[in-house]
């Protein structure tokens, strides 16, 4: 079994029956999605929160009821990987461009897992390009203030085309290389006009769960 499945299996054993669970994105907590539909199959009653559009589509396909956002008074539990996280559990996400609905989400539950594999923990956050969900609208002037900020930033594409998030808007690549004050760089980020948010989680996750080789290691806060 590789890292991140590791890791993902064995965040689905905290969920517990009558759960809000918020369904992360990612390839960890994949693993975590199958494992909780095999729990659901076997009888489990949870209803499922996904943070993504790919996220729902696979949830459904394996049989995990879903409901939406809006129509959940809180989420008990969301469990969601990360592309880097430090041992305060300050996470980068967004590699998959799901950085919005995942912050949403995460805002609104009461406990956060995140589930990793070893590379992904750093003892400092910024090597992983941080991306930033822009509006369209005079997005290269927005690119422009984050390259002030001293990042090498770059417009992510897919398919030789702009790769447009599922609210209908752009990511920016910010290599910062190194993010020695994460909560004034997120602040500094997300004033600027065009920045819909950023992919630093500060203060979310309370614990991670971390594929290491054949086992697996806890962080906690
Ligand atoms: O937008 C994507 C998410 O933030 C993912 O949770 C993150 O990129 C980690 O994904 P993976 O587990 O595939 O490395």
């Amino acid at each position: 079994m590789n890292e991140k499945q590791l890791a993902g299996e064995k965040a689905a054993s905290y969920v517990q029956d009558g759960m809000v669970v918020g369904l992360g994105t990612g390839s960890t907590v994949y693993w975590t999605i199958l494992k909780i539909a095999e729990m659901v199959q076997n009888g489990l009653s949870i209803t499922g929160v996904p943070t993504s559009k790919e996220t729902e589509k696979l949830a459904l396909e394996h049989g995990i009821p879903l409901i939406a956002l809006e129509e959940v008074s809180s989420i008990d539990l969301t469990i969601d990987g990360a592309d880097e996280l430090n041992d305060e559990l300050t996470l980068i996400k967004g590699g998959g461009g799901a950085l919005l609905r995942e912050k949403i989400i995460a805002y609104h539950s009461t406990h956060m897992i995140v589930v990793a594999d070893s590379s992904k923990v750093v003892s400092d956050l910024g090597t992983f390009p941080l991306p930033v969900e822009v509006v369209p609208f005079g997005y290269q002037k927005t690119l422009d203030v984050l390259q002030d900020m001293g990042c090498e930033p770059s417009i992510r594409s897919k398919n030789d085309s702009l790769f447009i998030t599922d609210n209908g808007n752009y990511i920016v690549d910010c290599a910062f290389r190194s993010i020695p004050y994460p909560s004034t760089l997120h602040e500094r980020i997300n004033q600027i006009p065009g920045v819909v948010d950023n992919g630093l989680f500060i203060g979310y996750a309370e614990k991670a769960i971390i594929g290491n080789g054949s086992t697996i290691t806890f962080l906690e806060k």
